[in-house]
């Protein structure tokens, strides 16, 4: 498939009259072609049109059809062969592995959902029969189903551009729920998202859908995404990156005249606790994962292990020593863009500058766009003093953070800001210290995991990948997992409809033979 650097607007591809735009090779520097032309505002709203348009037959399509089209999308993907793997490799500077396996993630995401369509909880069919001869009042019929909220808004992420990008799991979630997708594409990565575009208008084609169920927008600057967001026709926002961008874009979807939600996914540093009982069985062990996760994908993960608290003693120090020495023998890694490197760079020099923070390792230096890693730490009182230091650092760096006491531990955990995940390590001697925290961790975080790190999110039914603000903009959702799909439906309620009135899965002889919970019942079919 040739990349032609054009717009996809519904089953046209367009070539932008905007600003025009090239790739960057993450490795090099240099740019990549073609040039993407930039959306014009006439672009963005013919793809908001066409999704509108879309919207009214899309929510209705019978689930099997929506379910065959998410797998028609995963199929299309896969039969882009090498060349998806080759160019995300170009364009993001991640390994062949990493991307191949994060193919598969989006692939076998895009399938989970299909399952999760065909089977039909997610409608959430509720029927309270009508009580006519209840007293004082009677009883009206009740039905209530679950119903797409329209155009969703994508916004591709930087550091996965496949599982967190055009096809990723915002966009798969929301086409689950019956939502047509307008994404604005990431712009370190437009080759990649050309690609998977072109997979998904194909697989739109190849099922018989209308056109706007799906469109895809590249923009050199930052007009055509405030446009999307600011767009009347447009219902939800899904968006991972930084804290900046996803409150520039939660302030737009607030001040508008009808306001709509941005499930944003921003910053998070996923505080790691180290209990002594753990440390002292197995310190060095712990270390070396930790030094693994720390530094995956050039730390560029927002589940990066970033701060790591233990108590005061010899198992600390031999942790600390232990990390230190596994870092230090770590290639540095090329990031992703100019950008995120500058960034990380400023960060780990805010962090290194700070008086009371002492260096523990840098691992090995490399190119000038490589991230070289960093082991840093601070006592607890200082930690507490200066909200800066849990400053998110985007990259491969970790702060260790020494407690006194484990009622010190715990304040600091306190202090801290909402977090995707904490995890804890932890031997049977530690069960009633951790136990003691989990109450504390469980209103910090959207997922608690024990003798583990939180890099490399399960696509599941049980995932939060969520977490209170800044985490995310509204903790009460996840970005992965099935339960995302919550984030793009809307309940409603039917009162006293007749049958032939009633939408089909709630009609009495159930034809979708999709769950329904009766009168407070168990869900049956
Ligand atoms: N915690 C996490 O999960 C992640 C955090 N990050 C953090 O974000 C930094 C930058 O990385 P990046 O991935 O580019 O994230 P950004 O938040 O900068 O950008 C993500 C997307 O949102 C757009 N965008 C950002 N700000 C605005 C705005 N004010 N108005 C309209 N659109 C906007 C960007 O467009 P454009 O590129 O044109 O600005 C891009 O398409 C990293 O250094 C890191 O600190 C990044 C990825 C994940
Ligand atoms: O850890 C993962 O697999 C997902 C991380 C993530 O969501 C992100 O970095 O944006």
């Amino acid at each position: 498939m040739s990349i032609t650097g054009e717009n996809l607007i519904g089953a046209s591809a367009v070539r932008g009259t905007g600003e025009s735009f090239q790739a960057i090779e993450a490795a090099t520097g240099e740019p990549i072609a073609p040039a993407f032309g930039g959306a014009s505002l006439e672009d963005l709203d013919r793809a908001l049109t066409l999704a509108s348009e879309a919207f009214g037959t899309y929510s209705e399509t019978d689930l099997e059809t929506r379910a065959k089209f998410l797998e028609t999308i995963a199929d299309e993907i896969l039969a882009i062969g090498d060349e998806l793997v080759e160019r995300a490799m170009a364009e993001s500077g991640l390994p062949r592995p990493r991307l191949e396996g994060e193919r598969g993630r989006t692939v076998g995401q895009l399938k989970m959902f299909a399952g999760v369509v065909r089977d039909g909880a997610f409608l959430d069919l509720r029927i309270d029969p009508a009580l006519p001869e209840r007293k004082p009042m009677p009883r009206p019929d009740l039905r209530l189903r679950n119903i797409p909220v329209g155009p969703v808004a994508v916004f591709g992420a930087s550091n996965f551009p496949l599982a967190f990008s055009v096809a990723g799991g915002d966009t798969a979630s929301a086409l689950a729920a019956g939502c047509p997708v307008v994404v604005k594409a990431h712009p370190a990565h437009p080759g990649t998202s050309e690609l998977v575009g072109r997979a998904v208008q194909k697989a739109v084609a190849a099922c018989g859908l209308p056109e706007g169920v799906f469109s895809l927008l590249f923009d050199a600057g930052r007009i055509i995404g405030q446009a999307l967001v600011a767009d009347a026709r447009v219902a939800a926002v899904g968006f991972t990156g930084s804290r900046a961008g996803g409150l520039a874009l939660m302030k737009i979807a607030s001040t508008r005249d009808v306001p709509i939600p941005v499930y944003a996914e921003m910053s998070s540093i996923n505080p790691v606790v180290l209990f002594p009982g753990a440390l002292a069985a197995r310190g060095d062990a712990i270390a070396k994962a930790f030094a693994g996760s720390v530094t995956l994908g050039a730390g560029q993960f927002c589940t990066n292990p970033g701060l790591i608290l233990g108590l005061e003693g010899d198992a600390l120090d031999g942790f600390v020593a232990a990390a230190g020495a596994a870092l230090s023998e770590t290639p540095a890694s090329t990031m992703l863009t100019p950008g995120i490197h500058a960034a990380y760079e400023k960060g780990v020099a805010k962090l290194a500058g700070h008086a009371a923070v002492k260096e523990i390792a840098r691992g090995k230096p490399g190119a000038p766009t490589a991230g070289q890693a960093g082991l840093y730490e601070v006592d607890a009182e200082t930690f507490l003093a200066d909200p800066a230091l849990q400053e998110e650092i985007f990259g491969a760096t970790g702060l260790v953070v020494r407690c006194a006491d484990l009622d010190q531990l715990s304040r600091v955990l306190a202090s801290l800001e909402g977090q995707l995940t904490a995890a804890i390590h932890i031997d049977e001697t530690d069960h009633d210290a951790a136990r003691s925290l989990l109450p504390l961790l469980e209103r910090k975080v959207g997922r608690i995991l024990v003798n583990g790190f939180g890099t490399g999110v399960e696509v599941a039914h049980a995932m939060v990948h969520g977490g209170p603000f800044p985490a995310t903009s509204d903790g009460r959702t996840t970005s992965v997992g099935s339960l995302a799909i919550n984030r793009f439906l809307r309940p409603v309620s039917y009162q006293d409809l007749p049958d032939d009135l009633l939408p089909a899965p709630l009609k009495s002889d159930n034809p979708l033979g999709a769950p329904r919970r009766v009168d407070g019942g168990a869900p049956a079919r």
